[in-house]
């Protein structure tokens, strides 16, 4: 796919890779296959779930055998095939017409001690332009842990020095500004997000995507979609970035009920919409 850059060949070998989903419903939970595994359905309910679930037991023992998997293939990663994808993933994203065009986004700020694909130029871009350019100004948001219950605020940030290293190592903003001034919390925002850009340890060609266990990103983006359907507000392009030994073949990550899935996959092989918003906007 080199000379495509995430173009007409990349997309098509990927759209061919997965189902069709256009005459779907738009949510991918809806219409992800099943999983060989129980059904849980509540007691005396008439009609089965919209997916199938595992039981909270088993999915949650694959998702740890999942992590522990894919935690080692990112050891076993070599620096220089990383570094080489970091440029490759963040340069789609940079090119791309949906993040040019976006005028407010969430992003993470990678760790390099969690082996999280680079998102520093693409910080940088966009705190660039918001210093030197107000017609392409992007409004930028960045997670904050707030506590272990799965709490995390996405605050704006102008600047880099905005952020200062957590007791996890991950940097992130005081929840005021240098002024003093509470920093805004996107989900108090009067305007929407359109992009969010997301981290996470595996994910698979249906959408699904694998966190790390704190159920961070699954409470914020349940969140998020309801606020926009509540603002009647388009819902943000939910685009996870991948490594290539993060991407895992189907049936390996379970989806539980409050899983949320991505729009798309960027890797360093392109630009991959899977749900039906995604090829609207890709
Ligand atoms: N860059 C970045 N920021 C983020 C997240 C993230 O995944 N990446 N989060 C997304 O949730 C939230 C923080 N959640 C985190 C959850 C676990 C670990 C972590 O260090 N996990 C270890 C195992 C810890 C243990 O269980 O002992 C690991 O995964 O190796 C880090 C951040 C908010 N900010
Ligand atoms: N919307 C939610 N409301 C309440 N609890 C939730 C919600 N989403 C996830 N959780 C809980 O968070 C915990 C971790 O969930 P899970 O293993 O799916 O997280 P993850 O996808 O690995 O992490 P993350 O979303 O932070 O990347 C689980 O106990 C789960 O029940």
């Amino acid at each position: 796919m080199s000379g495509d850059r995430g173009g007409v060949l990349s997309k098509a070998a990927f759209f061919l890779m997965t189902h069709c989903h256009h005459h779907h419903h738009p949510t991918l939970r809806a219409f992800l296959p099943s999983i060989a595994v129980p059904v849980r359905c509540a007691a005396g309910s008439a009609t089965p779930p919209a997916a199938i679930v595992m039981s909270d037991t088993a999915a949650l023992q694959q998702k740890r055998a999942v992590r522990s998997r894919i935690r080692k293939a990112l050891k076993d990663f070599s620096p220089a095939q990383r570094a080489q994808e970091d440029v490759e993933i963040q340069n789609f994203v940079l090119n791309s017409s949906w993040f040019k065009s976006c005028k407010g986004l969430c992003a993470y700020i990678s760790c390099k001690s969690l082996r999280e694909v680079d998102t520093s130029t693409i910080i940088a871009d966009v705190l660039k332009n918001s210093e030197h350019d107000l017609q392409v100004m992007k409004k930028l948001y960045v997670p904050r842990v707030e506590d272990k219950n799965s709490h995390m605020r996405m605050l704006r940030i102008s600047t880099i020095e905005d952020l200062v290293a957590n007791s996890m190592n991950i940097l992130e903003p005081y929840p005021v500004d240098s002024d003093q001034n509470e920093r805004e919390d996107v989900l108090l925002a009067s305007q929407p997000v359109d992009l969010l850009l997301l981290p996470g340890l595996a994910f698979d060609r249906h959408g699904r995507r694998l966190g790390r266990g704190g159920g961070y990103y699954d409470v914020f983006l349940r969140k998020y979609e309801e606020l926009a359907n509540q603002q009647n507000w388009k819902q943000p392009l939910r685009v996870a970035l991948a490594y290539s030994v993060q991407i895992v073949e189907d049936e390996l990550i379970p989806m539980t009920e409050t899983d949320v899935p991505v729009d798309a996959l960027v890797s360093s092989n392109g630009v991959f919409p899977i749900s039906p918003a995604a090829f609207e906007r890709m």
